[in-house]
């Protein structure tokens, strides 16, 4: 990160109220870890075996292959390296692929730990390590063409015969065709295949099969197998997610994944303590994409606020130099929310995952008590936090101006490849009305008089509304804390009196649903967004937090509050519980807060310490010589290797020469 600076971005620096070391620190967990990150990174981004070609200028077919071989090398390298830690790994594979996914990112993602979540012993003897050393590459199947999110609909069949112990599958009509899954069209060997289990003619539901698709010879489709890719996307250019059919494919009896659910030989079926314990990854995977959806908000606000300083635009007073457009309070009302909103779900993500880990094992020592409180968490959060990514991510290319179309910003890659994050692993409307059953049931069991715990602890009690004419200081984080409670408790309470009443209307349960459901993710949304809010005020309760960073912080958290409730005003307000001077002095703190983070601005996002090789964009550089490199970038692109594009000669020549003849 050495080099001449632009004087900006210096300047910037040099009068920050903070040191960003010390932020850094808080947001990975102590000096030991970013230490280790950075000895991680910079193994991949010295080391000129890692560098590629921009792969924005590169065909699907070449982004493919290049992906391929950087990720083989990842793995290779990383075994020599002995990088085995869970953490390791996630920073060494994080800055090999940057804002791409690596070519076995499903393997790692969900194949293996559908693996070790469902296999029993035997299973776990037989596959584990071909999987764990890459001997073997699988994903995970589940979607098909006509059905992604009702997994009750799923059409593929895995036919239990007790004569030979096997189970058929088969892909019964177009619709039945897997769709999607990643790593699936070219480069899997195996999957994990979600299919309609059937014994003696009775359907047991969607159930976890590993299959074996290629062969290991030459790779070729084994016999009955259908596959390939299913197209250039939005995004992930360089992902062959794929399509799969099956007929009439036998595998043995040991190929279900019988951890929870069982099929004896006689096809007797054992029930799971759970039938949702099936579930059990994609759980995982919306825990993490929580994890990532503050992870790429940080990334693109640190390449908008870097590149907002840079910039230089118009007269604010006639005569005087241009500004940064950072100075346009409009522009720091675009950029400064989701500077806030990335931190906030940096920290929901770490808490998100510690519930996850201890839920998880209690689940797998046979406690499965806490699998709803997980499943309805995850899935709100998911929700939330990829919904907010998204929105921030095209906030952030737009508030870059021109320059933030062009792939050079880095935020175009960005976007397209993280949005999918709001409907893969459950589509986000779908996953906060699963949070929202868990929400309505809960407060039915608090009205039966049943204490509740956990995140929904707080539906025992709506809170009364304040006397009128109280006034309250809008900067306190218990009052914001608190509003943002009353406002869940208050709409989950009017989301079940909207159901009873569609109910009492005369419609039976799915319609009466169906009718509130817009209610019911109303719901869910405000009580995913006070969890947030909630966790980042109890983050920064830490006594070891260091008091030089601790303002700046807390001033973040009171912008990320204030910002959601002057954008949700409406429901505040409604039912009198804050009043119209409430929100007026919240929309004043929020200016007066912009003004007290600008000079903060470019040390809050140089404190998510994401080096330039992982970041991959001009704009976001952290020397902010932007111009030059943009004109060094554009040179590159392959329009520009010859003066005279070859079509000028097919064409363009013919053409210009017919035309001039003509006059
Ligand atoms: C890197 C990423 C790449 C991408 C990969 C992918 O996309 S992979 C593909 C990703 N694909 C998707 O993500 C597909 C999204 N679709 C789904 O996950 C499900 O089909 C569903 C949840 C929408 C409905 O499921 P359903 O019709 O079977 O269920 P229901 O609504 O009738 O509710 C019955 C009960 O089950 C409960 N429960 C449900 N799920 C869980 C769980 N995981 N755990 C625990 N519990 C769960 C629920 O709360 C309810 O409890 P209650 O109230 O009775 O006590
Ligand atoms: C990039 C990418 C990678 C993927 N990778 C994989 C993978 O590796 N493996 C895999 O198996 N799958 C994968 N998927 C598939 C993904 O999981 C599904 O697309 C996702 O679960 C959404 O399901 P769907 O496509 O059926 O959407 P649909 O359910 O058809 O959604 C369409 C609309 O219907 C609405 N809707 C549907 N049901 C309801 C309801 N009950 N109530 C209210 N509204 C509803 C939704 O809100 C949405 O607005 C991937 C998808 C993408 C885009």
């Amino acid at each position: 990160m050495a080099g001449t600076v632009n004087p900006d971005l210096r300047k910037e620096r040099e009068n920050a109220s903070f040191h960003p070391e010390k932020v850094t620190n808080f947001l990975y967990g102590g000096p030991g870890v970013v230490k280790r990150k950075r000895e991680l990174e910079s193994l991949v981004l010295n080391d000129p075996d890692f560098q590629s070609e921009d792969l924005n200028f590169l065909s699907r077919e070449q982004q493919y292959e290049t992906q391929m071989k950087k990720s083989i090398l990842m793995v290779t390298k990383g075994e020599k390296l002995k990088i085995t830690d869970v953490q390791d790994r996630s920073f060494y594979t994080s800055a090999v692929s940057g804002s791409d996914s690596f070519s076995f990112g499903l393997h790692v993602a969900m194949f293996l730990p559908t693996l070790y979540g469902q296999a029993t012993q035997e299973q776990k003897d037989k596959w584990l390590k071909m999987a764990e050393k890459y001997a073997i590459l699988g994903t995970y199947a589940q979607t098909e063409m006509g059905h992604g999110t009702f997994l009750r609909g799923l059409e593929t069949t895995a036919t239990y015969d007790p004569t030979t112990q096997e189970f058929v599958i088969n892909t019964p009509t177009i619709t039945a065709y897997k769709w999607w899954p990643g790593g699936l069209g070219k480069t899997s060997n195996y999957c994990v295949l979600m299919a309609q289990l059937y014994i003696h003619g009775k359907s047991y539901g969607p159930h976890p099969f590993m299959v074996q698709i290629r062969s290991l010879q030459d790779h070729k489709p084994l016999p009955g197998v259908t596959v390939g890719d299913i197209g250039p996307k939005f995004g992930y250019g360089s992902v062959d997610n794929g399509f799969l059919a099956f007929n009439n494919v036998r595998i043995p009896r040991e190929n279900m994944l019988m951890k929870y659910s069982k099929v004896e030989p006689d096809g007797t079926y054992v029930k799971p303590p759970s039938t949702k314990l099936a579930y059990g990854t994609m759980v995982q995977v919306r825990a993490n994409i929580v994890v990532n959806s503050g992870r790429v908000l940080a990334k693109a606000v640190t390449i908008a606020t870097r590149y907002s300083c840079v910039r230089r635009q118009s007269e604010m007073k006639p005569g005087h130099p241009e500004p940064q457009v950072l100075d346009y309070v409009t522009q720091q009302y675009k950029l400064f929310p989701y500077l806030a909103a990335a931190y906030a779900f940096w920290l929901t993500g770490q808490t998100m995952m510690s519930v996850y880990t201890t839920s998880s094992n209690q689940i797998s020592k046979g406690d499965i008590s806490a699998l709803p409180e997980l499943h309805a968490l995850s899935a709100g959060l998911k929700a939330l936090s990829s919904w907010v990514a998204n929105v921030g991510m095209e906030e952030c290319r737009m508030a870059c101006g021109g320059h933030g179309y062009s792939h050079a910003s880095g935020l175009p890659r960005l976007y397209a490849n993280m949005t999918p994050g709001a409907t893969y692993e459950g589509e986000n409307t779908v996953m906060m009305l699963q949070t929202a059953r868990y929400l309505m049931k809960s407060y039915n069991q608090s009205l039966q008089g049943e204490k509740l715990a956990g995140s929904v602890a707080y539906l025992s009690g709506v809170q009364p509304v304040p006397a009128a004419g109280r006034t309250r200081n809008m900067l306190d984080l218990g009052v914001l804390c608190d509003a943002y409670r009353h406002r869940a408790a208050r709409l989950v309470h009017e989301a079940a009196v909207q159901l009873r009443n569609e109910r009492q209307a005369g419609k039976d349960q799915p319609d009466a649903w169906n009718a509130a459901s817009v209610d019911l993710v109303k719901a869910a949304m405000a009580h995913s967004q006070y969890f947030v809010v909630k966790n980042f005020a109890e983050r920064l309760t830490d006594s070891t937090l260091d008091s030089s960073i601790s303002d700046v912080l807390t001033r973040l958290c009171q912008l990320h509050a204030l910002h959601g409730l002057v954008t949700n005003s409406g429901d505040f307000l409604e039912d009198g519980y804050l009043t119209g001077t409430d929100v007026r002095q919240a929309r004043r703190h929020i200016n007066a807060l912009m003004a007290k983070l600008r000079p903060d601005a470019v040390a809050l996002v140089d404190a998510f310490d994401f080096p330039d090789g992982i970041l991959n964009s001009v704009l976001g550089r952290y020397d902010g010589n932007v111009y030059e490199h943009l004109l060094e970038w554009a040179k590159a692109s392959p329009l520009n290797k010859t003066d005279v594009h070859q079509s000028y000669h097919k064409y363009l020549k013919p053409f210009l020469e017919d035309n001039r003849a003509k006059l």
